[in-house]
């Protein structure tokens, strides 16, 4: 399996080299060169399996030969052995044809851990092989950072620093990534939206000699590992449901368009999905481009879903490519004017070609709260946030005769103020995280300062014997 840019310029990588070296050295984004293709028959196949199997099955088609499928499927096993529930990814039905998948059963109760867990065995399998050492930057808006920072802490192959924006997660988020001590582990609050925070690292990647010194590597979803292990989930629960002898539609809570691409690529590899919903916050850029093919940024506004607080979604740029008919030159130059006159071009029939596929719904934060006490009066399930807008989004399109999933991204314990707010309750941090907010805390803030950003980094990685 190769992999080549979006934008066209950039050397086309085997699977190992395109997990390492994260964002493509001509700014654009990984993909597969050729996309692979399941039958209805290998997917009827795949329903006899478990989920640690059938991740290995699906990832192991965008690893191609470079790791061997029983270390895959070893690494699968190690990485859903210590969710705590047995399903891995549970399917709860709200009412007819109506279902939610709950992805937040890992050890930082977001569907980050899906495939963070993967991920930072897969670094560690494919350095120790090579005997390298790397150092990987993060933007998260709360749930990247803390999953990766769990998945990675005990690595002796690499440092990592994750920057959050200041004030701008819940708290239970940002102790989660705060009170872990690892010497490996650097933590930033940027002075700054999430947007901001992923400029910052773009920008690392752009500095040559800083990514070449530092032999960067990123764990957002801009990396592809991220999108092939995230890819799964969206099978299981199709198959679950009688995929494929009848279509699936899922909702998606979203900002970096990680998770709905990574939906958007089980259909195009060959699972029957009817449509996908984007369901976003009042930080709205992706449901405007659906409504009205307006793709113009606007001022990240704090919600009551901080981790959909985003206007730049990264991910995006990989459909765009593949709505230009994967016309490099073409999404290249429609990425650097979105950049410069902070809105996009989308040709009018890519942009009719991608509401085919997608529909999008946003909520504001008074609707939020209403969404959040409407779904636990009715169905008595206690929705995060990020999965109530989802759950709203999927009762909009709710198809008579199509099953609908929405994918529970968080648990509802990550935002406990909104939550009581909505409906009085205070959801309890699991056991394991009862004493989080006695944890003692490490971070620096800093401003959004390329120069103060990167001086730190190259710190904790030399501190570490880099
Ligand atoms: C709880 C939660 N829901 C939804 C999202 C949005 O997902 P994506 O960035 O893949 O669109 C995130 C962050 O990624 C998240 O942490
Ligand atoms: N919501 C995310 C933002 C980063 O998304 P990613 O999927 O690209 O890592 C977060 O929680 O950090």
């Amino acid at each position: 399996m190769r992999y080549i840019s979006t934008r066209g310029q950039a050397p086309i990588l085997n699977f190992s080299h395109t997990l390492l070296t994260g964002l493509a050295e001509d700014g654009g984004l990984y993909i597969p060169e050729t996309w692979p293709h399941l039958s209805h028959n290998d997917l009827r196949e795949l329903r006899k399996l478990d989920y640690s199997e059938l991740a290995a099955k699906i990832i192991g088609l965008f690893t191609g030969d470079d790791i061997p499928a029983p270390i895959l499927l070893d690494l699968c096993k190690q990485s859903y052995a210590n969710f705590n529930h047995k399903a891995i990814v549970p399917l709860v039905q709200l009412e007819h044809n109506l279902f939610v998948q709950e992805l937040f059963h890992g050890p930082t109760l977001a569907f980050k851990d899906m495939a963070m867990q993967l991920l930072g065995r897969l670094f560690d399998y494919v350095l120790s092989q090579r005997e390298e050492h790397i150092t990987i930057v993060g933007a998260t808006s709360g749930d990247t950072g803390s999953a990766a920072i769990e998945a990675f802490k005990d690595s002796k192959y690499l440092t990592v620093t994750i920057l959050h924006p200041y004030g701008r997660t819940s708290e239970v988020q940002r102790r989660q990534m705060t009170t872990v001590l690892s010497p490996n582990i650097n933590n930033i609050a940027i002075k700054g939206s999430f947007d901001d925070c992923q400029d910052l690292v773009k920008s690392m990647f752009a500095d040559m000699p800083f990514r070449k010194e530092m032999h960067l590597s990123a764990i957002n979803s801009i990396n592809w590992g991220r999108i092939a292990a995230q890819i799964p989930y969206y099978i299981y629960a199709a198959l679950c449901l009688g995929a494929p002898d009848r279509e699936i539609s899922f909702t998606v809570p979203t900002g970096n368009f990680g998770n709905i691409l990574a939906a958007w690529t089980a259909k195009k590899i060959g699972l029957p999905i009817r449509f996908l919903g984007v369901a976003s916050n009042h930080n709205d850029i992706l449901t405007r481009f659906l409504l009205n093919n307006d793709m113009s940024i606007q001022e990240v506004k704090p919600s009551l879903s901080p981790s959909m607080d985003i206007q730049i979604s990264s991910n995006f740029e990989r459909l765009l490519f593949e709505l230009l008919d994967r016309d490099a030159a073409q999404c290249c130059q429609i990425m650097q004017n979105f950049r410069k006159d902070g809105k996009m071009n989308i040709p009018e029939q890519s942009w009719t070609k991608a509401t085919q596929n997608f529909k999008g719904m946003s909520l504001n934060n008074e609707e939020t709260k209403k969404a959040i006490t409407k779904i636990f009066k009715d169905s008595l399930y206690l929705a995060d946030p990020h999965t109530a807008i989802g759950i709203i989004t999927a009762q909009k399109y709710l198809e008579k005769d199509v099953p609908m999933v929405t994918v529970a991204t968080a648990h509802p314990a990550k935002f406990p103020d909104a939550i009581k707010q909505a409906t009085g309750i205070l959801p309890p941090l699991p056991l394991a995280m009862a004493d989080l907010y006695e944890r003692k805390e490490n971070y620096q803030i800093l401003p959004a300062d390329l120069q103060a950003i990167e001086n730190s980094v190259r710190t904790v990685a030399y501190q570490n014997n880099f």
